[in-house]
């Protein structure tokens, strides 16, 4: 399994920049930076090709987490809005070649929303076939109002927009929140998923003890056939280095016993 650290949320023991060679040393190999566009492409390239890191994914739309927006691809008045952000998602995702990028409903609801969705969707994948997009359920207690809360939903959609090169992101954190059995939920949407998020319920922390059963579950994507990137995209209990334990039984052989 390939692991790559969510360092919009790990490592911000350090500025951003050195959070790369930091996640490389901890045991990851790639990167997932939410709001890259604070940050020059060049830098980012830089901090990612010294560390040896591959940037696995991005967000889309660029304002940054604090600015309040969730995206805008369910909201029907902001079309224009969504597509000019697309257009900037798509022109830092290949020059970092970035693997995935994570398109965000924005708050909405009802049948208009949903049909604006498929239809920017329809859109951006015609725009960019050679992208893979993705789009994650998130659970309402997190983010109220977001409009893309639920997975059966997000099947829907996917199924309605028809393209190849947009898939499900999983994320136990809000897996667990919305339907409370996270492998049953990654059994029956595997075929869809391309893109994993790791963080335990309720405290999106490290995996660990809890509701979420984590060995069973890398033990289930093992079995399956997935083989993308799994990310770690939790706030750290402490200092992120002191979390990783989980990442270093999981990296050995799978079974729990020490690689030869
Ligand atoms: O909230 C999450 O789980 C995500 O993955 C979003 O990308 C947040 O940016
Ligand atoms: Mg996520």
């Amino acid at each position: 399994m390939r692991f790559c650290a969510n360092v919009t949320l790990l490592f911000t023991e350090m500025p951003m920049l050195q959070r790369f060679s930091a996640a490389k040393r901890a045991g990851f190999d790639g990167v997932e930076i939410l709001f890259p566009y604070d940050l020059t492409v060049k830098d980012i390239s830089r901090a990612a090709l010294t560390a040896g890191t591959d940037v696995v994914l991005i967000n889309c739309p660029p304002p940054n987490w604090a600015g309040g927006p969730r995206g805008f691809a369910a909201e029907p008045d902001r079309i224009e809005r969504f597509r000019r952000d697309f257009d900037r998602s798509l022109r830092v995702a290949e020059a970092l070649r970035v693997r995935h990028i994570h398109i965000m409903a924005g708050r909405a609801e009802g049948d208009a929303a949903r049909d604006c969705m498929i239809e920017n969707l329809r859109w951006a994948t015609a725009r960019a076939p050679h992208a893979s997009l993705t789009i994650e359920p998130i659970n309402r207690d997190t983010m109220p109002g977001y409009f893309l809360c639920d997975y059966d939903q997000a099947a829907g959609i996917i199924d309605q927009v028809g393209a190849q090169n947009l898939s499900l992101q999983f994320d136990t954190f809000h897996a667990h929140a919305i339907t409370g059995d996270v492998l049953s939920t990654f059994a029956a949407h595997r075929p869809l998923i391309r893109h994993i998020q790791i963080g335990s319920f309720p405290a999106r922390a490290e995996p660990g003890p809890g509701p979420i059963d984590f060995p069973g579950f890398f033990q289930a994507v093992r079995a399956s056939d997935y083989r993308g990137w799994i990310s770690a995209e939790y706030n750290p209990t402490g200092m992120t280095s002191d979390g990783l334990g989980w990442l270093a039984e999981e990296r050995r052989d799978g079974t729990g016993e020490a690689a030869s």
